[in-house]
């Protein structure tokens, strides 16, 4: 099944799934699905509302975990450890393995703040100077330094809805992850704010393996280099994006990216 799975790379995988079920209670929303996410290439996942994406996402840093009826089985892998392990610390977990979210969710606190938060509570800046750098870096990293440099101290809340998502990322960005996990991000957002949330994952890319959700198919033919298709908890396909437009190899996804249900 990997080989049919994921897509031909030579570096070892970033995170890899091996045979994930997830169940909210008795019912099963992911079915023995395996797949590699490598540190080069965006990974998008794409298909039909309710197939099963943003869990199967979820389950890549434990978010899953906050849902009392959720249940993982299979093993998934960060540089080969086992993050379900008992010796995972979760909170770790998560600051190496980031998260956006569908809507912005800024901290009602200030810009400075809401970057400054994680390093902080993670003790990654020795002091007010180097927090300053921190907060800094990431917010350039995240496009979004220029607009809001001179006024640090404005609430985050106050920003339009695309520089709220970009703080977001900087949030994500300040902890210094590995992987930034990316739940439908630019669906609250106009297209405006959407083409630069889509180039920014461009520049992004490398630095962080990057995965996202989007139930939009332009999206992810512009942003991802590997594409999985989802379909009733399955992982139908996954290949390189450019090949699941435009010769997939299974009919479902054929079925699902000529419009003919979804
Ligand atoms: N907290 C939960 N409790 C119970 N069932 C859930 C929960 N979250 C998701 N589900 C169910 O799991 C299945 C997969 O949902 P999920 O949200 O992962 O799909 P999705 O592909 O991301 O959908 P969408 O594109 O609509 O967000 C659905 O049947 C959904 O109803």
């Amino acid at each position: 099944m990997t080989e049919l799975n994921s897509p031909q790379t030579t570096a070892p995988p970033k995170m890899a799934a091996q045979g994930v079920n997830v169940f909210y209670g008795e019912k099963q929303a992911i079915r023995d699905v395996s797949l590699d996410v490598d540190m080069d290439n965006v990974t998008a996942f794409i298909g039909p509302s309710g197939c099963g994406k943003s869990t199967f996402l979820r389950t890549l840093n434990r978010m899953n975990d906050t849902v009392a009826s959720a249940r993982v089985e299979g093993l998934i892998t960060l540089d080969g450890e086992n993050i379900y392990d008992r010796s995972m610390d979760v909170v770790q977990l998560r600051a190496r393995v980031g998260m956006v979210f569908q809507k912005p969710n800024p901290f009602p606190k200030s810009i400075y703040e809401n970057v400054a938060y994680g390093p902080r509570i993670h003790g990654l800046a020795s002091g007010k100077a180097d927090m300053d750098q921190i907060v800094e870096r990431s917010l350039k990293r995240a496009g979004l330094w220029e607009e809001v440099k001179d006024r640090l101290q404005d609430s985050g809340t106050a920003l339009s809805g695309g520089q709220q998502q970009r703080l977001c990322i900087a949030r994500a960005i300040a902890v210094d992850p590995e992987v930034i996990l990316m739940d439908e991000p630019c669906s609250a957002l106009d297209p405006i704010a959407t083409a630069k949330i889509e180039e920014l994952i461009h520049e992004l890319r490398g630095r962080y393996a990057i995965v996202i959700v989007t139930h939009n198919m332009q999206q992810a033919a512009r942003v991802s280099q590997r594409t999985a298709f989802f379909h009733l908890g399955t992982l139908v396909e996954y290949g390189e994006t450019d090949q699941i437009f435009t010769a997939p190899r299974q009919e479902r996804t054929k079925d699902y990216i000529t419009g003919r249900y979804g």
